[in-house]
């Protein structure tokens, strides 16, 4: 299968014919291929859409059947029905159906003893006047018959075919109606008129038994869409997401899955069943009427116009719905990640205002569209009715009956809504093509970081760590050319050469921008170093799994993020399979167990969204614990840089004390207690390392750590960015402790 694109609908509105043809087969080749597990379902769901379709004809024939028995004005009760030829209904219902049978036999002894009541007006108990006798369903004797066939039928029948009589009573001759002869008994009538429910029942269960059906694997699709999108999603790597917008994701995720599946629901069901129905509907009125049929729907063509017209404007409008569409996701998704900034900036009505503008644009886009789509309805029922009219005047000239032609016309007009339905199925592909090459080029997306082949399993590494000569720049996605260039011209990292022994304790320093996080990332492999490599315990990060690798690597950093969930879950997070007994001591550890008791719900505390619930530090200390409990030989530590009181930071040391030991700990650091301890401390600049010792060392020969230590931590500041220094000098521990380093 070859790759997808992913295609927006403007696009498709500029490729030619043939290209979308292209794309659109690639498209529904992959979605048709999700429904392959599910073909047995999708089978019978085809299976009933085309005897739901196949059942209309049987809808004709029947109501033919039924008008023709029921009402007045045929020639003959033998009817003619297709494939069965002549057949007389009542006939074969009667004697049949013996209950029928029994009661069409009592309706007409009561027909013959009320007739002749009507002949001797004495032997009755009171004349019943004619009206009121065919109110009750009996017959009048003809006087007058109004139509041939009318008299024709009451030569033939048993029972007198239609005929109309003049009111009997002299002085009613002005008012009363006309009798109408009946042709058949009432419980007749009642059996035939009851089969009009039915037939629409049968069809009705039919078409629900095939969209159930389709239904069914549309959602089982979906789910499988849905599924699939967000693993490879997660499959990819952080330069990924670094690049894409997360409400578009959702928005694809979500929307454009839950469009292709209801799409393609739509679409099958309109390629079964439709077209079955109208070839059905078509077929049975060429048997009865092959003329009337084709002059009635010879004019069909004229729609054709209109509608391509109208397709081309659809097309048009519906181009950029989905990047407004995309748009509110993503104000939606940055408002609420964001809203503590949005809130602290009073920006509201900024918000609203983009949200506002997406919305409208995005509202006038579809009611554009709508009202192109809508008005195919009444140019497509307007061409029907010049074809419905013509066949009258052929109806007229050839003396075709009353109940025919209404047949006729009502399986024409049943006709349209098909034929509506299959005018619509462009802009239905042309949207599953764009939700569907959206989705699958997700799906088909090779991660920039993928595991090796033959990659190995790490298991628990000592913790020592090897650099060799590492370099690596960001790149940034080419869009012209399909890859990816370079971001800047200037590598993150470059020359980075260290050996870092196991269980030491290395503190990383340096400017801001000069490379630190990013050596964390090339740590994690995040990304892979453009030049160089890096080892663990002897074994190239790049050759064993990234999985194995993360699980022997713990991070804290000054992302705090936590779950909206309890506080035992956020710190179950590091290992999943932990007993309770195991996350306590972990967070005992992280000094955390106390302040977990002192809330209403103890472990099972809610932390809100984000951790929303809780303190900076108190999440710091729970993001500890989880790192604790996750028990990594080798720990990243990027160190909060937040202003602390000296309580609440005197807590944190000790909780990340208990945290570090007997661990290789590289900690980005932006606390002088943290230098301190460190067994070697790495200064980095422009992405290089510029020096590495201790603090001693370092304060006497490395002009950078100088500058770094006097403007950091020496003045209170952390430099360049000014933010708040987090280390309290009139602390006895720091201040003896720099003066015993300085000496
Ligand atoms: N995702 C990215 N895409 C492109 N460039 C990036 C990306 N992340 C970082 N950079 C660039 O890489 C360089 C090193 O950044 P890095 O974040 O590693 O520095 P740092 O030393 O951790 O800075 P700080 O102390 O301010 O966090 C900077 O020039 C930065 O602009």
């Amino acid at each position: 299968m070859s790759q997808i694109k992913k295609v927006s609908r403007k696009q498709l509105s500029e490729m030619s014919g043939r290209e979308v043809m292209r794309i659109a087969f690639i498209a529904y080749r992959k979605l048709f291929g999700y429904m392959k597990p599910y073909k047995g379902r999708f089978a019978m769901g085809a299976v009933f859409g085309v005897l739901a379709g196949l059942f209309n004809a049987v809808m004709i024939v029947g109501f033919q059947i039924i008008f023709t028995v029921v009402l007045p004005g045929s020639a003959s009760h033998k009817q003619h029905v297709p494939f069965l030829g002549e057949v007389d209904p009542t006939e074969w219902v009667v004697k049949h159906l013996p209950f029928m049978h029994t009661l069409d036999q009592k309706a007409k002894e009561k027909e013959k003893e009320k007739e002749k009541e009507k002949t001797n007006p004495e032997a009755g108990s009171a004349a019943a006047p004619t009206g009121a006798a065919a109110a009750n369903g009996t017959t009048a004797p003809a006087s007058a018959p109004v139509d041939g066939a009318a008299t024709t039928a009451t030569a033939s029948s048993p029972t007198p075919a239609a005929t109309v009589a003049p009111a009997t009573a002299p002085g009613a001759a002005d008012t009363a109606k006309p009798e109408v002869k009946r042709k058949v008994t009432l419980p007749v009538v009642v059996f035939f008129a009851a089969l009009i429910p039915l037939l629409l029942f049968i069809r009705g269960m039919l078409t629900y038994f095939s969209n159930y059906c389709l239904l069914w694997v549309g959602n089982q699709v979906l789910y499988d869409l849905r599924n699939d999108t967000f693993a490879s999603l997660l499959r990819q790597s952080i330069g990924f997401y670094s690049r894409a917008k997360t409400g578009e994701l959702i928005q694809i995720v979500f929307n454009q899955a839950r469009i292709a599946q209801q799409n393609v629901v739509t679409l099958a069901q309109d390629l079964i069943q439709r077209p079955v129905a109208i070839l059905s509907i078509f077929v049975t009125l060429l048997i009865y009427e092959p003329f009337f049929t084709i002059s009635s729907l010879i004019v069909f063509p004229l729609c054709i116009g209109p509608v391509m017209a109208v397709g081309r404007k659809v097309r048009k409008a519906g181009a950029k719905e989905e990047e407004e569409a995309g748009r509110i996701m993503v104000t939606m998704h940055e408002t609420f990640a964001g809203i503590r900034l949005v809130k602290s900036h009073a920006r509201e009505k900024y918000e609203m205002g983009r949200f506002d503008r997406a919305a409208k644009k995005m509202q006038e886009l579809i009611m554009r569209w709508s009202k192109a789509l809508e008005i195919i309805g009444p140019i497509v029922e307007a061409v029907a009715a010049l074809g419905i009219a013509a066949g009258l005047v052929y109806a007229w000239q050839r003396g075709i009956e009353a109940h025919t032609f209404l047949i006729i016309c009502m399986a024409l007009t049943q006709i349209y809504p098909h034929a509506k339905a299959l005018s619509r199925i462009q802009l239905l592909m042309q949207k599953t093509v764009v939700a569907t090459t959206s989705l699958f080029e997700i799906m088909e997306m090779k991660p920039d970081i993928e595991d090796a082949p033959n990659a190995e399993k790490l298991s628990r590494v000592r913790g020592e760590i090897k650099l060799n000569n590492v370099a690596f720049t960001y790149k940034k996605e080419d869009k012209k050319k399909g890859g990816f260039k370079k971001a800047t011209n200037r590598p993150a990292v470059q020359n980075v050469t260290l050996d870092l022994k196991p269980g030491n304790f290395y503190a990383l320093v340096g400017p801001s921008g000069s490379g630190k996080s990013t050596l964390f990332s090339l740590l994690l492999r995040f990304y892979d170093p453009d030049k160089g490599y890096i080892t663990l315990d002897g074994h190239d990060i790049r050759r064993v799994t990234q999985d194995s690798l993360r699980d022997n690597i713990g991070v804290v950093s000054q992302d705090t993020f936590l779950f909206h969930d309890t506080i035992e879950e956020n710190i179950r997070y590091g290992r999943l399979d932990a007993t309770q007994e195991e996350i306590i001591e972990a967070a005992t550890k992280a000094h955390a167990h106390e302040f977990i008791m002192q809330q209403e719900q103890k472990y099972d505390t809610m932390c809100g969204d984000t951790g929303s619930k809780l303190s900076g530090g108190q999440r710091q200390r729970i993001t500890i614990a989880r790192a604790i409990l996750r028990n990594a030989p080798i720990l990243l530590l990027d160190e909060a840089t937040s202003a602390m009181d000296s309580e609440g930071e005197k807590i944190i040391q000790e909780a990340l004390h208990n945290l570090i030991e007997g661990r290789t700990v590289i900690a980005i650091a932006h606390r002088l207690s943290t230098i301190l301890e460190a067994n070697q401390i790495i200064v980095m600049e422009h992405g290089e390392v510029s020096d590495m010792g201790t603090h001693a060392e370092l304060l006497q020969r490395c002009e950078l750590y100088q500058r770094l230590y006097h403007l950091q931590f020496k003045s209170g500041r952390v430099a360049p960015d000014e933010a708040v220094a987090d280390v309290n000098l009139d602390e006895p521990y720091e201040t003896d402790a720099i003066e015993a380093a300085e000496s």
